[in-house]
């Protein structure tokens, strides 16, 4: 196991006093006279334009009731926290020592323990209401492992500003089931009584509000899908070592605590993306016939590595039971939670909850990042074949001898470098599920040949020969290409465009959509969903007559960058959440055309047309119009 940043040597007294006169001479932090997290966190607080000693800057405090509404907001966080404080406040008793739960913008939220202590420490206001984010308070450990998202130990003069050196404290993230920083615990004492096991202690601590929170917020009933328990050894589960996921109903992996990651070897990142048949050698159908068979005993799997463990598996009645036939749409299923209201996209929905189930390949076509892999798992999520594996593969992103393999799969020795034992490639891998297959047209065409002749056949041969297998999914490929454009040209063969394109959708981008409100409110809400932020209006009005070139991904993204920079008490995105070239972007934004009342309603038209197949008199009734209303309106769509 790699050592730990927080547990290596401690800086003397001399490296410390001699690294702040460096820094107070030269502006930076000298090499090596202290820990890597220390002299990270030091850098970034001068950079904050923080200085170590002298008056302390501002800091913003909540008052009574902010804290109270913060408290409020992070209610399942401060419940669950609440019995692991007091245990460890039991642990450190007598050592003129606190505990403290901070959210993840730094305000304090509980304290617990040493009253004697609590006095002293109140001084430097290291109590609920307080901000102790670095850039507030320069380098301490909330602060510290807020923005290392690791484990730290800041120890007397390590603290950045002098007035806190009498500090001693050890402080751990605590991770929600998707890798959200939730919050801090920390413990903070006298520095005459450091223990180098405090971190120890508040990690695990950490680790048992993490399990607490997860183990309920997939409480069968509560949560629709499985929760699996994982351990090399049988007495490993129920323990909070034990690995832990939770898997939605199609067996994509929607959860995992720290443990699992190290267990399976997964990041952050995979979740939400990666099929539990990825991980385990053992697939969803199995897990849920335990699940209904003996759900709760403990049986051995193996994972895709080979490894064999222990493993629990619970779950609700939902998953039990049967799926919903497609033709039902769920009120909110994962189709129809991206229909937020504009016309061309609802009409896209509409169409596409058709196809479920039906052998008829889609093309989506539309501007990179407008959505098309999230739509095509939305379709897959929503489908009959939601229980299989959802196969991506980007046909663009592999070097040609690559994709070959990795579509098709291959035969032990088949090439040098090819795994001992073969690969089943991940068209077989797409079996029973759906094959998105995205910028189709980067596909070579040697392999266009080939991926025709396996949708011709039903069947693969995988390279280096061997039998053919026969192979049945749902197929979907994406482009931002314009394929007739590239047929013409002789880069895409013609058959194989008639085979993928049993039928085109095209999806609209960002800046035609009239939910561009909605979408950011949404994305909002989705990424604090503590908190209920508001846009400056005129930011507001700047993002939605941006063009968005880069579509729902920029937007996304611009979202994510503009959250993470907020203060703890802002309610407000604004101007100085943004990037200057976005910023400067935006305000020189050449203005997407205005949504007229033209053409909201030649949308609407659209939409009823689509909802009533093409059928006029029924998209009349729909619009609310006579039907020489709508034909009014048909022919100045055409003019
Ligand atoms: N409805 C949505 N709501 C929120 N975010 C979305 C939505 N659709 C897409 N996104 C965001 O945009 C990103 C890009 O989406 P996606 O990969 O589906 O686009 P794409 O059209 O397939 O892009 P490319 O053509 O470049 O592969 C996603 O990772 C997601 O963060």
């Amino acid at each position: 196991m790699a050592p730990n940043p927080a547990q290596t040597r401690r800086s003397s007294g001399r490296d410390l006093r001699e690294a702040r006169r460096e820094l107070l001479h030269r502006g930076s932090v000298p090499a090596g006279l202290l820990q890597p997290q220390v002299a990270r966190s030091w850098a970034r607080s001068w950079q904050a334009g923080l200085q170590p000693c002298g008056r302390m800057p501002g800091a913003p405090h909540a008052s009574g009731a902010q804290l109270a509404r913060a408290l409020d907001e992070q209610r399942e966080l401060v419940a669950h926290a609440q019995p692991v404080m007091q245990f460890l406040a039991e642990q450190v008793e007598g050592s003129d020592s606190i505990v403290l739960l901070a959210g993840a913008d730094g305000l304090l939220l509980q304290a617990q323990g040493d009253m004697h202590f609590a006095s002293r420490a109140e001084r430097v206001a290291l109590r609920p209401g307080a901000v102790w984010r670095e850039q507030y308070r320069g380098t301490n450990a909330i602060g510290t492992a807020l923005a290392e998202g690791q484990a730290v130990v800041v120890h007397g003069a390590e603290h950045y500003l002098e007035r806190n050196a009498f500090l001693t404290c050890a402080a751990a993230p605590i991770f929600s089931a998707t890798g959200s920083l939730l919050g801090v615990l920390d413990v903070s004492g006298d520095h005459r009584g450091f223990h180098r096991h405090t971190l120890a202690l508040v990690r695990s601590a950490a680790r048992m509000i993490e399990h607490r929170l997860f183990d309920t917020r997939h409480e069968p009933g509560r949560w629709g899908g499985l929760r699996l328990r994982l351990h090399r050894q049988a007495e490993g589960l129920g323990t909070i070592t034990e690995a832990m996921l939770a898997l939605r109903g199609d067996g994509v992996v929607a959860g995992a605590n720290a443990a699992a990651l190290a267990l399976l070897g997964l990041q952050w990142q995979d979740i939400g993306r990666l099929h539990v048949d990825d991980v385990l050698a053992d697939p969803l159908e199995r897990l849920l016939h335990w699940c209904v068979q003996s759900p709760g005993l403990a049986r051995v799997v193996h994972t895709r590595r080979g490894e064999a463990l222990w493993l629990q598996v619970e779950g609700s009645r939902m998953v039990q039971g049967p799926r919903p036939a497609p033709s039902v749409p769920l009120e909110q299923d994962a189709l129809a939670a991206l229909d937020t209201g504009d016309a061309a996209m609802h009409s896209a929905i509409a169409r596409a909850r058709k196809l479920l189930g039906k052998p008829i390949p889609l093309l989506l076509q539309g501007e990179s990042g407008a959505g098309k892999e999230v739509f095509a798992r939305a379709m897959h999520a929503s489908g009959p074949r939601a229980a299989k594996a959802f196969v991506a593969v980007n046909c663009a992103a592999l070097p040609e001898t690559l994709i070959e393999a990795e579509l098709f799969g291959y035969e032990r020795g088949a090439f040098t470098g090819a795994l001992r034992e073969g690969s089943p490639g991940r068209i077989r891998e797409a079996h029973g599920g759906t094959l998105f297959l995205d910028e189709i047209g980067d596909m070579p065409l040697a392999l266009q040949a080939r991926l025709l002749r396996v949708l011709q056949d039903g069947q693969v041969v995988p390279l280096g020969g061997g039998r053919p297998v026969p192979v049945d999914f749902a197929l979907v490929c994406a482009t931002h290409r314009d394929l007739p454009g590239e047929m013409a040209a002789g880069r895409f063969r013609e058959d194989l465009f008639y085979r993928l394109n049993g039928f085109a959708l095209r999806l609209p981008a960002l800046r035609e959509r009239s939910d561009r409100a909605e979408l950011v409110a949404r994305e909002l809400r989705r990424l604090v969903p503590a908190r209920t932020l508001a846009v400056a209006p005129d930011l507001l009005q700047a993002l939605l007559a941006y063009r968005w070139p880069g579509n729902m991904r920029q937007l996304a993204s611009t979202l994510r960058t503009a959250c993470a920079l907020l203060d703890p008490l802002d309610e407000e995105i604004g101007w100085e959440h943004l990037a200057d070239d976005l910023s400067q972007a935006l305000r020189g934004a050449p203005q997407a055309p205005r949504e007229d009342l033209r053409s909201i309603s030649l949308a609407a038209v659209d939409r009823a047309l689509a909802d009533s197949r093409g059928n006029h008199s029924e998209a009349a009734r729909r619009l609310g119009v006579s039907r020489n209303t709508l034909y009014r309106k048909l022919k100045l769509k055409a003019a």
